[in-house]
């Protein structure tokens, strides 16, 4: 046992240490610091609490700066006794308690071969000798919203809550004799929408932001006096099809990522071609070599952003810049522009010669056929360029390293899309760089923030978080969107109200790009278990037991780690116990029953079944700090890395149910970070104020609603599948609200159904002269009336916190209306022909051309192709102008048979619809020379016919000197 201990502390090789052993002195004073920490909860982020005696302290722990009620500290003291280095333990007055595992094991491995021991001492030593030690920063910080706000907000919330809940007694209560069908149908749609509404907002429930301290970041990890110990991280960038993804826009993303603001040696960057093209390849040849010329230019002048298009396109900036920096930069800025106009001719040479196959299929340029040829039947392809062999660039500085990977394709096999080429490229850069992060992105959303890495690293190497991050996802942000952003395409709402406020619950949802994970979650292992940490119901009582038995737990752990010497280190010990299903309650005492290395034997033939046959591969998953397993011979990396990316790689193995990138929906995004947080892993969101990605956005109608519909099909996919978060993940660590906001993200394309009715109601009310209530009353008016000065209210207070423009919000709802009549409608109908049909959904791969050659910018959006997409929206709108037409003809033809406020009411009503479908009228506007003539005059007759066969049924179904329209 004592040789366990040693090897614990000294690796194994270093002298005995002088005194091991927990010494608790004194029995913690619990109840007195009890009330304490209630009082300091209260006081929490107003004033910092000053140090009084030993019952609060300011302490610095790694970085973490926090006022403690309570606290016992961990102690390495030398043989002399002297104090080395304190992590403290304790309650803190957020109401949180240290889980500073990270930081025990960091001091205790920093301190191997140190003659030194671990004592537990009490409170006042500790302050005592933090106090000595300089503070350091914190790498992040998590702010609630301002006070008030929030309460308001809150308050608006349940009042629209009870308004909602009046409303809707109001309107059962008050059927319409003459027209129940109509009263039953509206009323029905009024409830859809408010159930709907509660899914939606209740996740809001708790904003949040977070701020990044990227100095503090540096300065802990990579400063110039120490070598650098910031982690690895591989970049993975996916792309498909070299005509929709531009070539030259690729190759941007590539340059921006090789330019990262990050040490060379630490970044990998693998790129996905999964349309298996020559082009894509060539272009990756060409961009390595750019780098290097490239890359030390960006490092030099530290110019942003690092993407040379966007770079040399933005003059104006640049002319300052110019005049700024003087002489030698105007020089080298005006070669490198020249360069780099060079290399995007090349480009474009290429993507010409691209155009069409030769007869005999492509060739690479030393004469042997590509083996790519058939793009759905081909070898696994890996190239390796630059990186720490590779060459250097101008500067005679190293680069990352480049990996070109298009996976083995079969068409007898699925591929999973996108999903299916993340997890090649996962296993590939496991087995050639095998970075503990991985940050993905699309191929057309560039770097604009060199920083970026910086930013998630502030989050993933805090000792406080890191252990239960998933991955930090960052807002889409876009680039080359109309000014007034007619399809809504920058999704503000989304992406600064709903993410922001799932980030108080369990955290955002991955949104498929510019996202940051941690391998460790990608591989299915689970957080470090911390029963607390989900339950933020503040039960003192409970709390206080907690605390006692996370100590005991912990001095117990902390003997076993001793045991454990050999297993890495404790950060994955509990999830790959739990793949050897050889594990208890604790997670931890079977561990010693097997002995040193007996439970990874033990555990072979699970993790073959986990993560597939390549021991390689399977070794590379329990490098903790990653790099390559000591075992591996560079020799054979290479066809290992290929071997990994064959179709046949994933058969009877956990690739996509359980492990990686999660299938089965065309939003794999979704699905892949709900399945990470039913395990209990939490994810961040991460704004920094430039942002940290951009992309393009698809810029005509029919683009963003094939877009919209794809989405919206993937959510439906999900909602019919076994990972459907109403009836998966119960008993894991799931947060119920995130859950709820997880139901709403997949429920939310049937909320079309509802809609499409509720649009056409205005009209059949003014055709048929019948109304949803049965009159038009102050009552009636009151009520409507509350509802929607509610949701206004609390709209409006969203765009206070969330810091989007009203317009944008408005924007948003008109977008809902339109998307959801259209894309969702047809998507909700393609998800049951495929449940029914077993009919594959298709991936329809947004186009990222860019009209960078002048012209009119924003030419392309109005020009749309035929779709049937376009259809039910158009009937609407149709026949909503047809009931108005009627309305107004009747009320000339026959007087006044209704009151003024039944007919204003209706006509509002109508009207609204109308308005809400604007942006799609001015899509539509465009080009309407051919086809778009067909639609329109097919929907003039649907709407038509369908208003006739309404008048007809109608007056078929009721008493007719009663409900005829006009008598
Ligand atoms: O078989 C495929 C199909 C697609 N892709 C890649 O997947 C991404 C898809 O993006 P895009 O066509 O631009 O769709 P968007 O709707 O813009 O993408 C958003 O929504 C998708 C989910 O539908 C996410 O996967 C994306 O990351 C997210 O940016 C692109 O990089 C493609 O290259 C592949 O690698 N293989
Ligand atoms: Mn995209």
């Amino acid at each position: 046992m004592m040789s366990s201990e040693e090897s614990f502390i000294h690796g194994g090789t270093q002298p005995r240490p002088a005194q091991i052993g927990i010494v608790i002195r004194s029995p913690p004073p619990w109840p007195s610091k009890f009330s304490n920490q209630r009082e300091l909860s209260k006081a929490e982020g107003k004033r910092p609490i000053e140090p009084s005696g030993s019952t609060s302290t300011n302490i610095a722990m790694n970085g973490i700066t926090k006022q403690t009620s309570y606290e016992k500290a961990l102690c390495m003291i030398d043989s002399a006794g002297k104090p080395l280095e304190t992590v403290m333990m304790g309650l803190y007055n957020d109401g949180t308690v240290e889980e500073d595992d990270a930081a025990v094991t960091e001091m205790v491995e920093k301190r191997a071969g140190e003659q030194s021991a671990t004592i537990i001492i009490e409170e006042e030593t500790a302050a005592e000798i933090v106090e000595q030690r300089p503070k350091i920063e914190r790498l992040n910080k998590a702010k609630q919203i301002n006070g008030f706000i929030l309460f308001v907000y809150r308050l608006t919330i349940m009042l629209r809550f009870i308004i909602l809940c009046q409303f809707f007694r109001f309107r059962i209560s008050r059927s319409v004799k003459n027209a129940h069908g109509l009263w039953l149908v509206s009323v029905i749609c009024e409830i859809w929408f408010g159930v709907s509404w509660i899914f939606d907002q209740f996740p809001k429930w708790k904003p949040m932001t977070r701020k990044t301290n990227v100095n503090a970041l540096r300065a802990r990890f990579w400063n110039e006096n120490e070598p650098c110990t910031l982690d690895p991280i591989d970049v993975f960038v996916s792309t498909v099809d070299p005509m929709k993804e531009p070539p030259l826009v690729t190759a941007n993303t590539v340059l921006s990522i090789l330019a990262v603001d990050y040490p060379t040696d630490k970044v990998s960057c693998y790129i996905s071609d999964d349309g298996a093209s020559l082009l894509t390849s060539e272009t990756t040849i060409l961009t390595a070599s750019f780098a290097r010329l490239w890359v030390p230019f960006c490092k030099k002048y530290k110019i942003e952003p690092r993407a040379p298009e966007v770079y040399f396109s933005k003059d104006l900036h640049c002319q300052k810049e110019l005049k700024k920096r003087g002489g030698i930069f105007i020089k080298e800025w005006r070669v490198m522009k020249r360069w780099y106009g060079e290399f995007r001719e090349q480009i474009k040479t290429y993507v010409d010669e691209a155009e069409k196959m030769p007869g005999d299929g492509w060739k690479m340029r030393n004469g042997v056929p590509w083996p790519g040829n058939d793009s759905q039947h081909h070898a696994g392809m890996i190239q390796v360029f630059l990186g720490p062999t590779g060459k250097k660039d101008v500067k005679e500085n190293y680069l990352p390293k480049l990996v070109y990977v298009s996976r083995e394709k079969n068409p007898t096999k699925p591929h999973h899309k996108k999903a299916g080429a993340m997890n090649a490229l996962v296993r590939a850069s496991g087995i050639l760089s095998n970075g503990p992060y991985i940050l993905n992105v699309d191929c057309d959303h560039y770097f604009n923030n060199s920083c970026a890495l910086l930013e998630a690293m502030c989050f993933m190497m805090d000792p406080k978080l890191s252990r239960k991050i998933c991955f930090v996802q960052f807002p889409q942000r876009f680039d080359g969107i109309d000014k007034d952003d007619r399809y809504a395409n920058r999704n503000v709402v989304f992406f600064d109200v709903n993410m922001k406020g799932l980030d108080g619950l369990q955290g955002p949802a991955y949104v498929g790009t510019g996202c940051c994970f941690s391998r460790e979650a990608i591989y299915g292992f689970y957080p470090i278990s911390d029963e607390d940490y989900h339950d933020h119901v503040h039960d003192h009582r409970e709390k206080f037991r907690s605390i006692i038995g996370r100590i005991k737990r912990r001095t117990k752990r902390l003997f076993q780690k001793k045991r454990l010497q050999r297993v890495p280190r404790s950060r994955a010990e509990i999830s790959r116990a739990e793949i050897t299903g050889a594990v208890n309650e604790d997670g931890h005492d079977d561990f010693q029953r097997y002995g040193d290395d007996a439970w990874l034997l033990l555990s072979q033939d699970n993790l073959k079944k986990r993560f597939g046959s390549s021991s390689l591969f399977m070794e590379s998953t329990f490098m903790e700090n990653g790099g390559l397993p000591p075992s591996a011979n560079p020799a054979f990396l290479l066809d290992e890395a290929i071997r990994v990316v064959g179709c046949n790689y994933e058969d009877n193995c956990d690739w996509g149910k359980e492990i990686g990138w999660i299938y089965g929906s065309v939003t794999e995004d979704i699905l892949t970070g709900f399945k990470m947080h039913t395990r209990g892993w939490r994810s961040i969101y991460c704004m920094p104020s430039i942002p940290a990605f951009k992309g393009t956005a698809p810029i005509n109608l029919t683009y963003r609603l094939d877009q919209v519909m794809r989405w919206a099909l993937g959510s439906v996919e999900i909602l019919f599948s076994r990972h459907c978060p109403i009836w998966y993940g119960y008993g894991g660590g799931l947060y119920k609200l995130q859950r709820v906001a997880y139901i709403n993200t997949v429920i939310y394309p049937l909320t079309s159904l509802p809609l499409g009715v509720y649009c056409v109601l205005p009209a059949i009310c003014l055709i048929s002269g019948k109304f949803i209530t049965p009159t038009v009353d102050s009552e009636t008016i009151v009520c409507y009336s509350m509802l929607f000065g509610s949701v206004i209210i609390t709209g409006a207070l969203e765009n206070i916190w969330g810091g989007i423009g009203l317009a944008n919000w408005w924007k948003n709802e008109q977008f809902w209306v339109i998307g959801g009549t259209s894309a969702h409608l047809i998507a909700v109908i393609q998800g049951l022909l495929k449940l029914m049909l077993r009919i594959d959904t298709n991936f329809t791969v947004t186009s990222k051309a860019t009209n960078a050659d002048g012209e009119d910018e924003f030419a392309e959006l109005s020009i749309f192709r035929f779709g049937y997409v376009l259809l039910p929206p158009i009937t609407i709108i149709f026949i909503n102008i047809l009931g108005l037409l009627t309305a107004i003809s009747n009320a000339i033809n026959y007087g006044h048979h209704q009151t003024m406020t039944v007919i204003a009411g209706k006509i509002t009503f109508a009207v609204w619809v109308i308005v809400h479908f604007i942006p799609f009228l001015k899509g539509l506007r465009g080009k309407t020379k051919r086809v778009p003539t067909i639609i329109c005059v097919w929907s003039f007759l649907l709407a038509s016919m369908l208003s006739l066969l309404w008048v007809q049924v109608n007056s078929f179904i009721f008493d007719k000197t009663k409900t005829t329209p006009h008598h």
